[in-house]
């Protein structure tokens, strides 16, 4: 793993008060096989990676190299073949409130109004029905939804039933949030807008987060640190912290400190796409993709 050795990151936002203590998440040797009829396929080997209280981390790497399997395991759907998965130094043996999880499809429950769809954990928990409202109302309030509170999902756009999504995943308290290319189905506008809003919520909430993108602006914009994973199966390629000062506003993507730090995640990540495409792309292909036919038929022009 090529571990890029830079300073803890710097954080000068608004005052998050003390430091959190809990929520830390530790995989050790992680590795997990799926055994299917058609053979077994090793979808993670040997991962190892933290994320302490109140961190923002990301996963990157590319197309099948087992993210979504990692968080999945850490959502406690699926068992490590082999390694651990902890948190808070106890092994995960299943699902659990102190994690929240968040995936690229929506999974509101369409027959319930927004504020019902953020209140059902909470009944799950058995929290009477007047102290469900007003929770479920405060952080409706913080993710700008209070006047959407009776809408039914299929009334509300894709910015916003993924903004109810992850008000419903913190209504509970979870000490992590999962989030598994939470914004992938979102237009680029939406998802800026996402983004600050889910840095708000994770500063006011002081949770550790741990999220997965294909977006290396967004992970960068969004991260104390990044982890890149290699080609299937997946592994640790690097670690890359984000030292960049918070608050962080739309204008600093421009910033020679951010496109430092973009571009030595893309020559990484670029490596490991290629090498997970395989067979597919060799350097003739590549060169085919930037050559110039100035309107020549193509076949003629090879
Ligand atoms: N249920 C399953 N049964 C068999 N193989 C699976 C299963 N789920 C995932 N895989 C395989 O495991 C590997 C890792 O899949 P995973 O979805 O974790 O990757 P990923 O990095 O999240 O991919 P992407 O970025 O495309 O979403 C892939 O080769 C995938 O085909």
């Amino acid at each position: 793993m090529t571990a890029i050795p830079l300073k803890r990151p710097v954080t000068t936002e608004t005052p998050r008060g003390t430091a959190p203590t809990r929520g830390r998440i530790e995989i050790r040797d992680f590795g997990l096989r799926y055994e299917t009829a058609a053979g077994a396929t090793d979808a993670v080997s040997s991962v190892s990676l933290t994320v302490e209280p109140g961190e923002f981390v990301s996963i990157i790497g590319p197309s099948g190299c087992g993210k979504s399997t990692m968080l999945n395991a850490l959502a406690g759907f699926l068992k490590p073949t082999s390694g651990t998965v902890a948190v808070d130094g106890k092994p995960i043996d299943g699902p659990g409130a102190d994690r929240g999880m968040i995936f690229q499809q929506y999974s509101l429950f369409p027959w319930k109004t927004v504020r019902e769809n953020v209140e059902f954990g909470l009944k799950m928990k058995g929290i009477d029905r007047a102290e469900r409202a007003r929770q479920a109302r405060t952080l409706l309030g913080l993710a700008g939804l209070s006047q959407f509170e009776n809408q039914y999902p299929d009334a509300l756009s894709g910015g916003m039933k993924q903004r109810v999504g992850i008000v419903r995943a913190l209504a509970t308290g979870p000490r992590i949030l999962l989030l598994d290319e939470p914004f992938g189905a979102l237009d680029a506008q939406t998802r800026l807008i996402m983004q600050q809003i889910l840095t708000n919520m994770w500063q006011r909430l002081k949770i550790s987060v741990l999220f997965v993108t294909h977006d290396i602006d967004e992970a960068i914009f969004l991260s104390d640190r990044v982890y890149v994973m290699t080609a299937r199966p997946g592994a640790i390629k690097a670690e890359v912290a984000v030292p960049l000062p918070r608050p962080r506003e739309p204008a600093l993507i421009m910033s020679s400190e951010f496109l430092a730090l973009r571009r030595g995640l893309m020559s990484l990540i670029r490596e490991e796409s290629l090498k997970a495409m395989g067979g597919e792309i060799n350097d003739d292909a590549m060169k085919g993709l930037a050559a110039n036919f100035e309107g020549q038929d193509i076949a003629s022009a090879l």
